[in-house]
Order: structure tokens, then C-alpha cells, then sequence
């Protein structure tokens, strides 16, 4: 944020802030059209990515031009003239762009896509304090969430692959039966199952997402140590004597009521010693910052759910000791928020 120090104030941060969602869109519109992979591909000049994208070469140009001033491309030597026109790849759009990296992030846009036009309706859902969907409700979770949660596998992924990273040996060599609730991808527990060969998965999700979540076993070739449990997570039983039980990006939009309840039914389902794992928005203890699980409370889970909402570490802290919970961890690792592990 922008410092604004005495009296004096400049509006540089209204203007940034209004003109964001401009540069969103030409981010999303160049992914789409895969405009990164095509110069990775060799093509250097605007008539030659449109050429590959099919697209207008006029139009392409204009959104080259805007990628290189965001930070996203550089003036390439080759087929610039006076008027510009040769673009190359930054070591960012390079790693993170290019649909055939390792780090690619641009299934990230899907998401973005999805929600746009429900953004726009936040003043109205503010008024009425109604939401436009209710995703925590079984139709409408398996309505939307099929479509999405593949949009946050690179996310979620990297979270959970730092948090195998993160454990302590003696908690990661005791993981061998692992709960992944509310799967979606199943990024959670795929980041464990691909670091050690003893872990045999169950996933609980709706029967939509489960779809998803085979996909991305198969895709890594460990769908034979996956079962599935499929419905509503709020009635599925799950089981017992779990090691490791996960709950990546749910408790927010279970709400306080039900994300505490969910919790404790993690507690019931692993064995004495095992670890429960909560990937999470959260913010600080006096709600004041950080922007990204703040925002996210006042945009998305307004609009989405009913109850939704981001919860601070204290929060946690006296979910999980109440339900049994000790040594209470954070792991600080790249994700939106800090990692919680606690032990049964
Ligand atoms: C935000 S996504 C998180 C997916 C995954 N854990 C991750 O971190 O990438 C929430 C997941 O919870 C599932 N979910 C939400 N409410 C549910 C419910 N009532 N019953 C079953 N699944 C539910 C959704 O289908 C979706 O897969």
C-alpha cells in the first residue's frame, strides 16, 4: 500500500486500484489465447503470435504492447521497427506463463473467468446481505465446484508440496492412511502420496469434483492408492484412525458454526498422534490486514456463501484446543496464509 505520510495524501492508490481490473483482463485475455506459448514457440512479432493464436494481428499487437509495459513480455530485438513490434518473453511470463512450464499458473485464470460477472453484483449482495450462490449447500456446490477447483490446483499444490517439505520426519514417516476432505483436485493429499509410496488416500467430496479428483490421480499415477467417499461433507462419515487428516480451503466457507464442527469430526477420524493439516485465508488477530484473506472475506465469500468467512489464528487456536488438539504449529510457507498442523 502506498504511504501516506502527514496531511499529504496522493490518489495514486484509488487510481491503481480502479485500473487494475483492466490489466487483469488483458493478463486473462493473452493466457486464453496462449499468446506466451506461442513466443515460447518462436513466434516474434504481433502478425506472427496471431498468426498461431488465430487471432487479429492489429489487436494482437495492442495487447503485446500492454503486456510489455506490465512487465509480462520484453521489446524483443528481432521485427521491432520505429513503431515497436518484437516481443520476447521475462523469466516470469517464461516460468509461470508457458502452458507446458513445470510452474505453469495460467489454469489460475479460469477462476478469475468464472467469477467476473458475479463480482460485479458485491453492492447489491452488500445491501441485502443475501449471497448470489450458496456454495457450502450441496446443489449449488456441485454446480460450481467442478469447474473451479482445477483453477486452484497450482495454488493448493504448492501449499501442500511445502508443507510435506515443512513436517518434521518423525510426523511425515508415520503418514501412511491420509483424509483428504473437501478434495477438490486433491492436491492435498497428492503432495503426499507422491513423497511417499506407503500412503493410501481417501478423498470426500461431491460426486462432480470426485470426477475431477481421478483425473488428477490418474494424471500422476497414483489413482490406485485413492478410494472416494462422495455427498455432502457435512453428512459423509469418515472414518477412523486416519495419520494425517487435510482441510485445504474449506473451513471458510463451512463458517464459524460449521467449520468448528468439522474440526472436531477430524479429531474423531485420526488415530491418537496423528496430524490434522489446515491450508487456509487467515487473517491477522485484529483484522486488519493482510489485503489477500481480508478481500477475499468481502468479495468471493460474501457472494458465495452464506456463513463464509476468514478466521484468525486465535480463532483456530481455540477450535482446535477445544476439540482435543495440542501442539498447536504454523508453517510460514508460499501460500495465501501460514499452514496449521496440530496433533491428536
Ligand atoms: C475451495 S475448494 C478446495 C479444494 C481443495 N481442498 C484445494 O485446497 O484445492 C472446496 C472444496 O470443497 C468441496 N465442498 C464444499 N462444500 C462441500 C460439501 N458440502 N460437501 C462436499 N464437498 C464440499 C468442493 O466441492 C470443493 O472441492
Amino acid at each position: 500500500m502506498p504511504s501516506q505520510s502527514g496531511d499529504f495524501a496522493t490518489p495514486e492508490q484509488i487510481i491503481d486500484d480502479l485500473w487494475a481490473p483492466r490489466a487483469t483482463q488483458v493478463l486473462l485475455t493473452a493466457v486464453e489465447l496462449g499468446l506466451f506459448s506461442h513466443l515460447a514457440a518462436g513466434a516474434r512479432t504481433a502478425t506472427e503470435v496471431a498468426a498461431a493464436a488465430g487471432s487479429d494481428p492489429r489487436a494482437t499487437g495492442r495487447v503485446l504492447d500492454a503486456l510489455t509495459a506490465l512487465g509480462y513480455l520484453d521489446p524483443g530485438d528481432e521485427g521491432r521497427d520505429g513503431e515497436g513490434g518484437g516481443y520476447e518473453l521475462t523469466p516470469l511470463s517464461q516460468r509461470f506463463l508457458v502452458q507446458d512450464s513445470p510452474s505453469y499458473l495460467g489454469d489460475m485464470c479460469r477462476e478469475t473467468r468464472l467469477l467476473w460477472d458475479s463480482w460485479s453484483r458485491l453492492t447489491e449482495v452488500v445491501r441485502s446481505g443475501e449471497p448470489v450462490a450458496r456454495w457450502e449447500e450441496e446443489a449449488d456446490g456441485r454446480k460450481n465446484f467442478p469447474q473451479l477447483v482445477s483453477a486452484w490446483f497450482p495454488m493448493s499444490f504448492g501449499a501442500a508440496r511445502a508443507a510435506v517439505a515443512a513436517l518434521p520426519e518423525s510426523t511425515l514417516a508415520g503418514v501412511n492412511r491420509v483424509l483428504d476432505v473437501a478434495a477438490g483436485s486433491g492436491a492435498w493429499s497428492l503432495a503426499f502420496a507422491l513423497a511417499r509410496p506407503e500412503v493410501r488416500v481417501t478423498t470426500v467430496d461431491h460426486p462432480e469434483v470426485t470426477e475431477v479428483t481421478r483425473t488428477f490421480t490418474r494424471s500422476f499415477g497414483v489413482a490406485d492408492r485413492y478410494e472416494h467417499l462422495t455427498g455432502d461433507i457435512r453428512q459423509v462419515a469418515f472414518g477412523e484412525d486416519y495419520d494425517l487428516v487435510t482441510l485445504g480451503y474449506i473451513v471458510h466457507t463451512e463458517g464459524p458454526e460449521w467449520g468448528r464442527r468439522l474440526i472436531e469430526r477430524a479429531y474423531a477420524a485420526l488415530r491418537p498422534g496423528g496430524t490434522l493439516l489446515i491450508g487456509d485465508m487467515i487473517p491477522d488477530d485484529d483484522r486488519a490486514g493482510p489485503d489477500i484473506p481480508l478481500v477475499f472475506a468481502a468479495t468471493d465469500l460474501l457472494l458465495f456463501s452464506r456463513d463464509g468467512d476468514v478466521f484468525t489464528m486465535s480463532d483456530y487456536h481455540r477450535w482446535l484446543t477445544g476439540a482435543g488438539f495440542r501442539d498447536v504449529t504454523t508453517y510460514d510457507v508460499l501460500a495465501p496464509s501460514p499452514l496449521l498442523v496440530a496433533t491428536k
